[in-house]
């Protein structure tokens, strides 16, 4: 299942516009910051689809009936550019556990890129619902093998993707090698460069939250 957020209208709308938008993302904190606005507004529709059970919350004045989340789901997430929408989703689930993966995209001579995974930390995901982070999808080749890493060493309950920009492409790409995982996504792009960049895409979130890489 995949769920498109800006195909409804809704402020989501605006933080992804300033996100792209090739002045307004020079501001490096207003762009981490929008990264985190997104992971807050998906965090809540995502929020929707959980389990919950019954729950009475006494007040001064009597009691309440509400519903509670079953189980805090667990936010992974990729570094670098997946930290700030990491803390966006935090700040909604915000008794979660956390898992975090190092993963790049390394060019090699040829031109052609390979992801390097350099670091997993993570709770025990057996029976959890995880939601894993990254805000650009583009050949969907770091997610797939996080996911694919996660899913082998786990018996994760439920597996859901969420991202900012997708490409058609990468998509497809996640669908393929994980067709049981749930992708919630901000808005779908159709092209990718020679070099992979999703456009129109917003360039390349890691430098524009942190700095240019070496
Ligand atoms: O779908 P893919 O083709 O795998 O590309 C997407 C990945 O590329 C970017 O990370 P990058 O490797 O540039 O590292 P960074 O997050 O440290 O900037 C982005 O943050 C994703 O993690
Ligand atoms: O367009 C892209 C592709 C990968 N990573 C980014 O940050 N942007
Ligand atoms: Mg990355």
């Amino acid at each position: 299942m995949i769920t498109i957020l800006t195909k409804q209208n809704s402020i989501a709308n605006h933080f992804l516009a300033e996100l792209r938008d090739v002045r307004i993302q020079q501001d490096r904190m207003r762009f981490r910051r929008n990264l985190e606005r997104l992971g807050e507004v998906m965090a809540y529709e995502i929020s929707k689809t959980l389990e919950y059970f019954s729950a009475d919350v006494e007040t001064p004045l009597g009691v309440a009936n509400t519903h509670l989340l079953h189980q805090q789901p667990v936010i992974a997430t990729i570094m670098r550019a997946g930290l700030p929408f990491h803390q966006g989703l935090l700040n909604v689930f915000d008794r979660a556990d956390s898992a975090f993966i190092a993963a790049y995209r390394h060019t090699k001579k040829s031109g052609e890129f390979e992801i390097h995974k350099k670091y997993q930390n993570t709770p025990n995901l057996d029976e959890k619902v995880v939601i894993m982070a990254d805000p650009m999808l583009a050949t969907g080749k770091s997610l797939v093998l996080c996911c694919k890493d996660l899913l082998s060493e786990y018996n994760i309950k439920e597996l859901h993707i969420a991202t900012v920009i997708a490409s058609e492409e990468g998509l497809q790409h996640v669908q393929a090698f994980l067709p049981d995982v749930q992708i919630w996504v901000g808005a779908v792009d159709n092209e990718l460069t020679s070099k992979s960049y999703i456009v129109p895409g917003l360039g390349d979130a890691g430098d524009l939250a942190f700095g240019n890489k070496e």
